[in-house]
């Protein structure tokens, strides 16, 4: 049973039913013991202390390059980007001029107040609205300069522009589940650009694959005012392997919705990606073909997330 048209998950949700429809059910090896995932228990890393050329500066890449290495995701505090958009007086704020947030839309006029939160942005050209994103979101370039440089690559602009010059930014709502063991939020899956960075809510419900273990399950706990960061694939063949794009999962609630904001920092399409030189002369083997970006969006997007690797479409299998 598909969702009611137009209404969503939501929609079926509202509709009260007591359990899922059979098409939303993961089959029993998709499902993941929540009770016996691993606390991640790492503290978030301070982003601030990139800015400045001392000790804390190294610290700080170093800790970011373990992570890239090791688990493929790590949580940033004191990243810039202002999160709380605790309503004014007036019942909105607004960001930068083309971004409100709100509840009703003119509160002081309204009868009764709408039972609903909204964030409405106006849209006109790319230029236009990449003047009022605040000077923070640069941190894909950061995390760039941190995780290449660490490979011995210094990324120009041209560099930088080509491998995180495309961004998707997605809003999820997440509905209280009816069936929480019997269903996910999103299956197992790799985000396919180079980073992801995500805003969430205080409910949780990501839980990333721990590397190098058994493939157990690791849950994220949200920090408050804290981002996640995810290496996704293009990093891992960019690094000829050594950054790990984190599998992972999002589970659902019976108790809570949640709501989570990814921005997917990606290559531009037509860029040509393969394991960079100075890291296959080092390695002395390239572990992944050169591929141009678009073909490998449109080969994932093509296949549903039935838990195969993307990174398969790349991948030099031994002769
Ligand atoms: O909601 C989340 O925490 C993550 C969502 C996600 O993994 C995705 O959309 O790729
Ligand atoms: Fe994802």
């Amino acid at each position: 049973m598909a969702p009611k048209q137009g209404n969503g998950v939501k929609g079926l949700v509202d509709s009260g039913l007591s359990t899922v429809p059979e098409a939303y059910v993961q089959p029993p090896e998709e499902r993941i013991d929540k009770e016996n995932a691993i606390k991640y228990d790492l503290p978030p890393i301070d982003l601030s202390k990139l800015d400045g050329h001392g000790p804390d500066h190294d610290e700080v890449a170093n800790q970011i390059v373990t992570a890239a290495e090791t688990l493929g995701f790590f949580q940033v505090v004191n990243h810039g980007v202002p999160l709380q958009l605790a309503p004014s007086k007036e019942g909105h704020v607004s960001p930068s001029p083309l971004v409100k947030y709100g509840t009703s839309y003119i509160p002081e006029k309204e009868k009764a107040l709408g039972w609903k939160d909204y964030i409405l942005m106006q849209y006109t050209n790319d230029d236009e609205a990449l003047q009022h994103w605040p000077q923070e979101i640069k941190h894909g370039e950061k995390l760039l300069q941190v995780t290449l440089g660490n490979l011995g690559v210094k990324p120009d602009d041209s560099m930088i522009d080509v491998l995180i010059g495309k961004k998707m930014l997605s809003m999820i709502f997440y509905p209280i589940c009816p069936n929480p063991d019997l269903t996910l939020g999103v299956g197992r899956h790799f985000d396919i650009g180079t980073f992801t960075v995500l805003l969430e809510d205080e409910v949780g419900g990501l839980y990333d694959t721990d590397y190098g273990r058994k493939g157990d399950w690791i849950h994220i706990p949200p920090i408050p005012n804290a981002l996640v960061i995810n290496v996704g694939d293009m990093l891992q063949i960019l690094s000829n392997g050594k950054y790990k794009s984190a599998e992972h999962i999002v589970c659902t609630s019976s108790t809570n919705s949640r709501v989570s904001i990814p921005i997917f920092i990606m290559p531009r399409e037509t860029t040509k990606i393969a394991p960079l030189p100075q890291v296959v002369e080092k390695d002395g083997i390239a572990v992944y073909r050169e591929f141009v970006y678009v073909d490998y969006m449109n080969k994932v997007f093509a296949n549903a997330l039935d838990g195969k690797k993307s990174l398969d479409f790349a991948k030099i299998s031994p002769a």
